[in-house]
Parts: C-alpha cells; structure tokens; sequence
C-alpha cells in the first residue's frame, strides 16, 4: 500500500484560499506530504484585506491535536496565525505532549497589511519559540521581536544572530522584497546566506507559509534541517515566480506552479511525438518544405519556459526521412526557441525557405514575417520557423503546406 510522510499545520483559514491552511495543504501536497491541519482561527480575507477574524475556542485547537495524534504518525508540525495567548498555550500544551518538533512562523500581521494576532501575543510566541527547532520572521516579525531596525543584509544577520542567542533556537529571517529576497539563517551555529532573486511582484501572498510548509514538508520526508531550508528556498522562489494575478490585491503565490512546470513538459514532450507521428505519415510534407540533405526540428516552448526539442532533428534522405531523437528538455536553444518565444506561441516547425513554401503560405493565407513578432511563418537564419498555439494548430498550418 502506499504510504506517505504525514505532516501538520497549526494555522488560520484564509477564505481566499492563498495564505494560512489553505495554502499549507498545497504545498504539502505537491511535495508529496499528507497534510494534517490544526486550525486555530477563521478569516474573512481575500488578496485584499482581512474583515474578520474568528478564534478557534482553545479546548477545540487541543480536540483537533488529539484527534490527529491519536490516530497518525506526526513527528514535524508547522504554526501560522495564532491569534490570541489562549491559543498559543494550548498548542505549547499539545505540541509538548505529543512531542511535535515544531517549526513557528511567527505570523502577525497580513501582506494586505490587516493584524492577524493581539498585540499581547509577542510574550507567548516568544515563549513557544524557545521550544522550537527553528523560527521564520520575516523582517517585520523579526524586528517586533528584538526590537532592532532591519535596512540591509548586515542588519538581518544581527538580529538574527540575537535572536539564535537570546531564544536559543535556530532561526531563519525572511529579508523579503525589501532586501531582493536575501534571507539569512542561522542553523546550529551554522550561519547560511539564502540569496534570492529579484522578482518584481506584489503577488506575494502566502509566500511566508509556502516557505514554512516547505521547511516542514522536507524535514517530514526526511532532510536535515539545513538541507530543509535550501530546498524549502527554491519552492518559495518558483511559488513567488510563478503567482497568481488573482484577485485585485496582492495576489497569492503558487506552489502549485512547482508541479505544473513538470506536467507542461510532458505535454510538450507528448505533442512533439503527436508531430513526429504526424511527420512520418504525411512524409511528403517534408518534401514540399525541406531541400534535400537539409535538417527540420520541432520545438516547444512551455508556459514555464521550458524548451523541448529533438535533439538531432528530422533529415531528408533521398526517399527517406530520418527522425533523429530523443526529445530533450533545456538542452540546447535552436531558432525554433527563438521564434517561439519572439511571438508567443507554444509549438514550431523549422524547414527549408522553399519555393513551395513560400507559394503554399501566399495561397494558404499563412503571415510571413520577417521580424518575427506577429505571423505564423517566421525567418530566421535563412531558415523558416512555422509557429502554432497547439499541436491542432500547428498540423492545420502544415496541412495548408502540403497543398
Ligand atoms: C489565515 C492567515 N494566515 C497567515 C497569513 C499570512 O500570510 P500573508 O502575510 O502572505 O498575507 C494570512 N494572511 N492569513
């Protein structure tokens, strides 16, 4: 049977879907982790604003760890809003009792800038921070926290450094778009540098529990903590990379993207070997747009920006024709890559600039272009590059060359 790593969130609802438990469970899940959720708080929110809060009575935040602890096997949980001291303490009780290494993310307040916790909570969290095995403020909480102003890297590693030594728990500061998204941990006295990249977006909704889910989910299948953190790094730079213009707010990150990227590069591969089989059975198109002993390919270009193609090409030989594979992804760029990415589009064919090319497109109605930006036939090279939206699109072009 199969069987997962189960992993817990000890976090707030968000109604809109991109922050708190909501967007724990995604990322557990596309890490391959069964998520398990202790929920301490309800929100009215969406990308933006927070217009109401409503706690979860403690007694029932303690029934929720019972339920899960009596019946699964849990060993790393992670915490988000935990609004109010009553609450905290009785996750301090449950995370103690069952002996649940706790990652805490110290959650105060939303990117759409609501408060998610009272103002007398700091005294408790710092209390549940020392029993942790790792803390993630951002600069924010970092600064509520110590009481320090975070403006650059040197900044961040001082109160880091503070925090590692006052609390006694490792700790990673989030830098945040303030600092190009330069986070710095400090790990069992190990100090690690997480350089991010600069994304210019203020769709960063969630992107602090995505990076705590990370954390956990990783450490639940079995990483070492500082080997957490890196990883956890990169599904939080894509998650930011690839979020969601949803909403008229700061829109919500998407750790679904880590995913999707992997499925749209199987589509591509699935719609080349749809054209290469289109190829073979229609062999005399390539008489029509290729010289002999000249080379064609095939190419796709996916949302994620990811480029398949085959990696020797299709050859004209005499009668026949000869498809040099396999299909490789990000091996090389070809001016199929060019092309695509110059108009837009998802799917090329690169051939020969043919008389028969050249008439059949007059007829057909197929835009040359030179420059490449709009048309369906681009030139490049000397060579021409046929560009569709999808594999239907791109044989009913190549069906208007065979005329
Ligand atoms: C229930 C809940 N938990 C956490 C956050 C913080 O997320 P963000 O700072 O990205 O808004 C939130 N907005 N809502």
């Amino acid at each position: 049977m199969a069987r997962r790593p189960v992993a817990l969130t000890i976090a707030g609802s968000d109604s809109g879907g991109g922050a708190g438990v909501q967007a724990d469970l995604k990322t557990f899940t596309v890490l391959g982790v069964f998520g398990t959720s202790v929920i301490t708080g309800l929100t009215s929110q969406n990308t933006r604003k927070v217009s109401r809060i409503i706690e979860v009575p403690p007694e029932f935040v303690e029934s929720q760890f019972d339920a899960i602890m009596e019946d699964f096997e849990v060993k790393y949980g992670k915490t988000g809003m935990l609004s109010s001291s009553k609450v905290i303490n009785a996750v301090d009780r449950k995370v103690t009792q069952y002996k649940i290494n706790l990652i805490l993310d110290p959650v105060m307040v939303s990117k759409s800038g609501y408060p998610l916790v009272s103002d007398d909570t700091v005294r408790d969290i710092i209390s549940l921070a020392k029993k942790s095995i790792l803390i993630t403020p951002n600069k924010f909480e970092a600064e509520r926290l110590t009481g320090f102003r975070i403006r650059n890297p040197e900044d961040l590693r001082n109160t880091a450094l503070r925090l590692y030594k006052d609390l006694g728990v490792n700790v990673l500061i989030k830098g945040g778009k303030a600092l190009e998204g330069y986070d710095f941990a400090i790990i069992d006295g190990d100090e690690i540098e997480l350089r991010g990249e600069l994304i210019n977006t203020d769709n960063l909704h969630g992107s602090g529990d995505v990076l705590s889910a990370s954390i956990t989910a990783f450490l639940s299948k079995g990483l070492k903590l500082k080997e957490a953190v890196k990883e956890a790094k990169k599904i939080v730079t894509e998650s930011i990379k690839f979020s969601l213009s949803l909403g008229s707010g700061n829109g919500p990150v998407d750790p679904f993207s880590v995913v999707e990227k992997i499925v749209k590069i199987e589509e591509a591969r699935e719609s080349l070997e749809k054209l290469v089989e289109y190829i073979e059975k229609n062999r005399d198109i390539v008489d029509r747009v290729l010289y002999q002993e000249d080379k064609m390919n095939l190419g796709y270009l996916t949302e994620y920006g990811d480029f398949a193609t085959l990696a020797g090409g299709i050859i004209r030989y005499i009668r026949w024709i000869k498809v040099d594979g396999p299909i490789v992804v990000n091996w090389y760029s070809n001016i199929i890559e060019k092309a695509l990415k110059l108009t837009g589009k998802r799917i090329g064919v690169s051939f020969s600039i043919t008389d028969n090319v050249l008439h059949a497109s007059e007829q057909g109605g197929l835009k040359i272009s030179e420059s490449g930006v709009y048309g369906d036939l681009i030139f490049i090279d000397g060579k021409s590059v046929l560009v569709g939206d999808h594999l239907d699109d791109i044989i009913s072009k190549l069906e208007v060359l065979r005329k």
